[in-house]
């Protein structure tokens, strides 16, 4: 039985219970406001929405596609928006200032870089922040691989490569079957990186388990939600890291230059046994997801945009590839300062302002023709304010901006002059411009279902038309 006095003394126990539940709650959430507002910059700060949520800051605004949600809140506040996003130092949205903040454009955290291990973050281009460290790996990776002269060295290897490709799409020519292009553009890239950086195929032995490619592509975009990116490369590098540095080591013939990339980072690793090949590896990791994921989604992108019936523009491409076959070509808030803010430039946004392209959300490359209202807009280079920025700008631009474009444009001159191309259902169900349906949200917007294309020679009614391996 319980007595008047018991319920006394339960009620002061449950009170006081209460009591301290109610303090210690207190005390959590004022160190959430605190720990909200470490790093808070003083002074004239960019509109924003207002304070946004502890620890969280206003990440729950940015949505499955950050991209578009940004875009809507700078509808609403501005073309320059200050953001808290975590309870790291904040970011704002900024436009134009790209040049006069370098340092803010520079900063990096790698909040999920950690699971990455046994790849190692010491040697990362991607993740250091603007350190000596990074500085040297950048100097490298540019030296060694994606300088003008590197990349003409090694041409020979994407020709090479560029023949299997239409070997591949000769045969599914040949048997009817339809190509899905995801694939076909990733096995291209890859395997045109791995052959500069370790000299194997990556669908050769022993790195045949790479040939997952779509579950690759899965596994590296699932990066930006948090998860080891690196993962599926890493674990097949791992099985036999003195091969793979072997394999390094053997790539002295000329177009092979990666030697003294993995050398350097080799020899400059304090680590012994397993552990030293781990910068090696977190290089090779790097260059090979940080180009072809990247190409691929270009690619993707382009060809889905060019097969969409009736595949008008996919005409005047080949047509205008044909002809240069044929004539033998080859084919306000500058004062502010925001102290610990990290600028992040929403340019899948200025892709699509309408005040400064015409027709802004339709897939119109020709507007960068001679004639074209976008004539005067180039790809790549910090001169003046350009609008279109697919490769980042500044220091921490794309170093591997040429590569890039080489291997974009080699991919469609080789593939849509010498096939046509029938495309899918799926393409014919989405309207131009409805990127809404496809997106697959991310840090590169991989569109979200991939699709398939079966290629016919072109020409072959006429008896076959001589496809030539463009390089
Ligand atoms: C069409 C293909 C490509 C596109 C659209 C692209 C785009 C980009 C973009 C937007 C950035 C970020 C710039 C920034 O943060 O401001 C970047 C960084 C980077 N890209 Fe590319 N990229 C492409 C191809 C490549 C290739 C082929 C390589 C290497 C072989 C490469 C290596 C890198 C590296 C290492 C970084 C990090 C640079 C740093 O943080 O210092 N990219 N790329």
């Amino acid at each position: 039985m319980i007595m008047s006095s018991d319920i006394g003394t339960l009620g002061t126990i449950l009170l006081s219970y209460n009591g301290w539940w109610y303090a210690i709650s207190m005390v959590a959430s004022l160190l959430l406001i605190a720990v909200s507002y470490r790093g808070r910059p003083r002074g004239r700060l960019p509109p924003g929405p207002s304070m946004g949520l502890p620890i969280l800051g206003h990440m729950h605004l940015l949505g499955p596609l950050p991209h578009k949600s940004l875009r809507a809140l700078s509808l609403k506040y501005g073309p320059i928006i200050f953001l808290r996003l975590g309870s790291s130092p904040p970011w704002s949205s900024l436009r134009p200032l790209l040049r006069s903040n370098s340092c803010m454009t520079t900063m990096r955290t790698s909040p999920f870089a950690r699971p990455w291990s046994p790849l190692s973050i010491s040697f990362s281009a991607t993740r250091l922040a603007d350190d000596p460290r990074w500085k040297a790996i950048r100097r490298l990776f540019v030296q060694e691989l994606l300088s003008p002269k590197s990349l003409l060295t090694s041409k020979h290897v994407r020709n090479q490569e560029m023949g299997l490709l239409l070997h591949e799409a000769r045969c599914s020519a040949a048997s009817g079957k339809p190509v899905n292009i995801r694939e076909l553009a990733y096995s291209w890239t890859t395997n045109v990186m791995a052959c500069l950086l370790i000299s194997q195929r990556l669908s050769d032995a022993p790195y045949r388990r790479l040939r997952a490619i779509p579950a690759l592509v899965r596994t590296s975009r699932a990066a930006t939600e948090g998860e080891s990116s690196g993962k599926a490369y890493g674990c097949a590098l791992a099985t036999d890291p003195g091969q793979t540095t072997a394999a390094a080591g053997r790539s002295r013939s000329p177009g092979r230059s990666s030697l003294s990339i993995f050398g350097y980072l080799r020899h400059s690793s304090r680590h012994s046994d397993e552990s030293e090949y781990a910068p090696v590896k977190g290089a090779i990791v790097e260059i090979l997801l940080a180009s072809s994921d990247t190409t691929t989604a270009t690619i993707e992108w382009c060809m889905r945009e060019l097969l969409r019936p009736p595949q008008l523009k996919m005409e005047k491409l080949q047509e205008e590839i044909s002809a240069l076959v044929g004539a033998g070509k080859q084919g306000t808030y500058r004062d502010c300062r925001l102290k610990n803010t990290r600028l992040f430039c929403n340019i899948w946004t200025i892709g699509r302002d309408e005040s400064l392209w015409e027709a802004a959300h339709e897939f119109q490359p020709e507007r960068f023709l001679p004639g074209g209202h976008a004539s005067e807009v180039g790809l790549v280079g910090i001169q003046g304010y350009q609008p279109l920025i697919p490769f980042g700008r500044g220091r921490r631009g794309c170093p591997g901006s040429n590569a890039g474009i080489i291997m974009v444009s080699l991919f469609f001159t080789n593939l849509v002059h010498g096939f046509d191309w029938h495309s899918s259902s799926i393409l014919a169900a989405s309207s131009p411009g409805d990127e809404a349906a496809d997106e697959g949200g991310g840090l590169l917007n991989i569109p979200s279902k991939p699709f398939t294309a079966r290629p016919s020679i072109r020409g072959q009614e006429h008896g076959g038309m001589k496809s030539p391996q463009l390089t």
